[in-house]
């Protein structure tokens, strides 16, 4: 809608025909962007063979479903940069998205977009700040195509670090959701969210990425929005969890996948709140077992190297 409202020549695609003819037909996205009319220069349609012309493509399907979207449309989207939005690891692989796009379009160019934002909110043309990581040697053109008066692109080459940032803050947004779902309080969040990041930060470093990524818009931007706004879905699941109330099986909700993606391939890692996650959505560990075992730990310096 934003690359639309700004001059972008610019197509929506979705699988569903339905979906597709009913956007099509309304001039809106009822279902998630209820009130948010479509700008007129919008194109909507269930054809992939529009994107036949496009030179991006921004990919905004979650994690787990991007593997078979490209080899359903390999042929159509090996040529294009392609432009993943999603945050999260594989589960089976822990794979990253852009690893996924390797795997399945080997050499394809590629680029992430990350950073704390709501659809809604950039939909609305509020004021927004993202990353874009990429290695691409087109990426000033790229931000310069993708940045508009109220959506601001910072580049960065760690794309590694980009990824981890805004895949794990999902893991550690709906810790801190349990917490508060659960009635631990607000000191507890913010326990969780300090302990969450110096644990983002081991495994960006385990990875081989930088931590600083980890101080900008992917890492701790991305953290404080999801972790402290009802608007988040990750936020939402844990409030639930923590609530014992019952859950939206049709929501995405990318940290619960990312958790066990996480914990099951980082075996050797010192990542205590992921696999605490990991375990508790599993139904391995009860809420009490959890923070007992989070409580006991041995107790550590804040300022050693980890
Ligand atoms: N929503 C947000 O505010 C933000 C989302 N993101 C990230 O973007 C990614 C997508 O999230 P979001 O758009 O919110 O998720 P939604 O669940 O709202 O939408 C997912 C879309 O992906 C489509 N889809 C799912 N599987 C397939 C498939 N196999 N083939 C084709 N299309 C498919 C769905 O199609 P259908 O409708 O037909 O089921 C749906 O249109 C996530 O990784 C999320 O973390 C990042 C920042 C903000
Ligand atoms: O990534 C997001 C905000 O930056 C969206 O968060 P949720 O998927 O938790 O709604």
């Amino acid at each position: 809608m934003v690359m639309a409202q700004n001059g972008r020549d610019t197509t929506l695609w979705g699988r569903s025909g339905d979906t597709m003819a009913q956007m099509m037909a309304l001039r809106e996205n009822t279902r998630h962007l209820p009130g948010m009319p479509f700008p007129d220069c919008l194109k909507v349609s269930d054809d992939i063979d529009q994107i036949q012309n496009k030179a991006v493509v921004l990919l905004a399907v979650p994690t787990q479903s991007l593997r078979s979207v490209l080899e359903s449309h390999a042929s159509r989207l090996h040529d294009r940069m392609l432009v993943v939005c999603c945050k999260g690891m594989e589960r089976g692989t822990g794979h990253s998205a852009t690893e996924v796009v390797e795997a399945v379009l080997p050499g394809a160019r590629t680029a992430v977009l990350t950073g704390p934002s709501f659809a809604a909110d950039i939909a609305a043309g509020k004021p927004t700040a993202l990353t874009l990581a990429t290695n691409d040697p087109e990426a000033e053109g790229l931000q310069a195509l993708l940045s508009t008066p109220r959506l601001r692109l910072y580049l960065t080459n760690d794309v590694v670090g980009a990824q981890l940032g805004g895949a794990l803050k999902n893991v550690i947004a709906i810790a801190a959701g349990i917490a508060i779902g659960a009635g631990l309080g607000e000191s507890a969040r913010a326990a969780l969210m300090t302990r969450g990041f110096a644990e983002m930060g081991r495994l960006v470093a385990a990875r081989g990425a930088k931590r600083e990524t980890l101080f900008g818009l992917s890492g701790f931007g991305d953290l404080v929005l999801t972790c402290t706004s009802t608007q988040s879905r990750n936020l939402r699941h844990g409030l639930a969890v923590g609530a014992e109330q019952p859950i939206d099986p049709a929501m995405t909700v990318e940290g619960v996948m990312t958790a066990h993606a996480v914990a099951e391939a980082s075996s050797g890692d010192d990542l205590p709140v992921t696999r605490m996650v990991s375990a508790l959505l599993k139904h391995q560990v009860t809420l009490a077992e959890a923070i007992d075992a989070l409580m006991s730990r041995p107790l550590h310096r804040e300022d050693a190297p980890d």
